[in-house]
């Protein structure tokens, strides 16, 4: 889908704030049982349909009202994704902003991490 350009306009400014890692990496931190926590900011409906294995669920439009419920130590590492990696970048701009010190969005989200060869587990 092509993003509309008053969107992508904050999505590029974010990211001059957020890391991003690539689909590789993530594949080598969850072989090698790095210790972080995925999660994935899509709707409930998108997650519903399957997600990278291990990802919890907290949604873009509720993660700055819920994360402190869920992750309490702010120096965990975190990664987000959503479906191309516009919304997780906002998403990890926002927690970063609460003070998450270690986050990173998935470049390309969850279509990259599929159309790369690999997988989804269903929930
Ligand atoms: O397309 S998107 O899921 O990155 S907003």
């Amino acid at each position: 889908m092509q993003h509309a350009p008053g969107f992508l306009d904050i999505v590029n400014e974010a990211k001059t704030r957020v890391s991003e890692i690539d689909a590789d990496t993530l594949e080598s931190w969850i072989t090698q049982n790095k210790s972080f926590v995925l999660i994935d900011v899509r709707e409930q409906s998108e997650f519903a349909d399957g997600a990278i294995a291990k990802a919890i669920h907290i949604s873009k439009g509720v993660i700055e009202r819920d994360i402190e419920k869920t992750i309490f130590d702010k120096s965990v590492p975190l990664v987000l994704y959503c479906s191309g990696g516009f919304r997780s970048v906002l998403a990890a701009d926002n927690i970063q902003k609460m003070g998450y010190s270690a986050v990173w969005s998935l470049t390309g989200g969850s279509k990259n991490w599929l159309t790369t060869g690999r997988e989804f587990s269903q929930k």
